[in-house]
């Protein structure tokens, strides 16, 4: 489910890795430290994870390099073809979504995602961080990282910004997908039993790291 979006990902999955190294101008800031924001999400991770969105495989690379267990799930099927072509079968990656995937054979401690969680509307990310907090035990991690907004006239404003810059792929992107603000993210991980703490990465994406009380 929240799989609308992958019609996009059909065309982009063969140009993705150019675009998060900054070869597209409309997305630059988007993906300003991408590297950095990778290996943060890895020095927060535990020692088995579960991966959405794997996307084509840069921070499952990683985590791998790192020398964690990483059960992968990604819906789109040209995604994890270049995700394969780049990790080989060093990693299982299997088709699933954030809300519908195989459970790993073992129990997880954190479960991960970069740039891939406003893909689902708000409902849809309650009804998956609740299923998370059913999965994990005390102490247990949700890690995401993330485009989110302070708040709705701070979106709004990015719009405005984009649409001045001439960035029309932007600003329509950040209308049609998901954005969260932070307040909703975070009554949502609270409802659900986790604490959660957020801290900004560049001018669009936030860490999100919530532990299970
Ligand atoms: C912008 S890419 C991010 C890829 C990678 N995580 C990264 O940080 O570079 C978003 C990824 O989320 C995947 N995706 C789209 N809808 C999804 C869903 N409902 N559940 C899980 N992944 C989804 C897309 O296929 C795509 O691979």
């Amino acid at each position: 489910m929240g799989r609308e979006f992958l019609d996009l990902f059909e065309t982009w999955a063969q140009s993705y890795d150019e675009s998060v190294h900054g070869h597209d101008e409309q997305y630059r800031d988007v993906f300003a430290e991408y590297d950095a924001i990778l290996n943060t999400v890895v020095e927060k991770s535990g020692n088995v994870v579960l991966e959405f969105g794997v996307g084509t495989g840069n921070l499952t690379q990683k985590l791998l390099r790192s020398g964690k267990t990483v059960y992968g799930i990604e819906p789109s099927e040209p995604m994890r073809q270049k995700a394969f072509e780049k990790l080989g079968d060093t990693v299982t990656i299997q088709d699933g979504d954030f809300l519908s995937f195989p459970l790993p054979n073992e129990p997880i401690d954190t479960i991960v995602s970069t740039y891939a969680f406003h893909h689902l509307t708000d409902e849809e990310k309650e009804q998956a961080i609740s299923q998370y907090g059913k999965m994990l035990n005390k102490g247990g991690k949700i890690v995401f990282a993330d485009t989110a907004f302070v708040d709705r006239e701070a979106f709004e404003q990015m719009v405005i910004e984009a649409k001045e810059k001439g960035f029309h792929d932007l600003a329509e992107d950040l209308k049609r997908e998901y954005y969260p603000t932070l307040p909703v993210l975070e009554s949502m991980f609270t409802k659900h039993g986790f604490s959660v703490s957020f801290v900004p990465m560049n001018r669009f994406v936030w860490l999100m790291e919530a532990t299970k009380q």
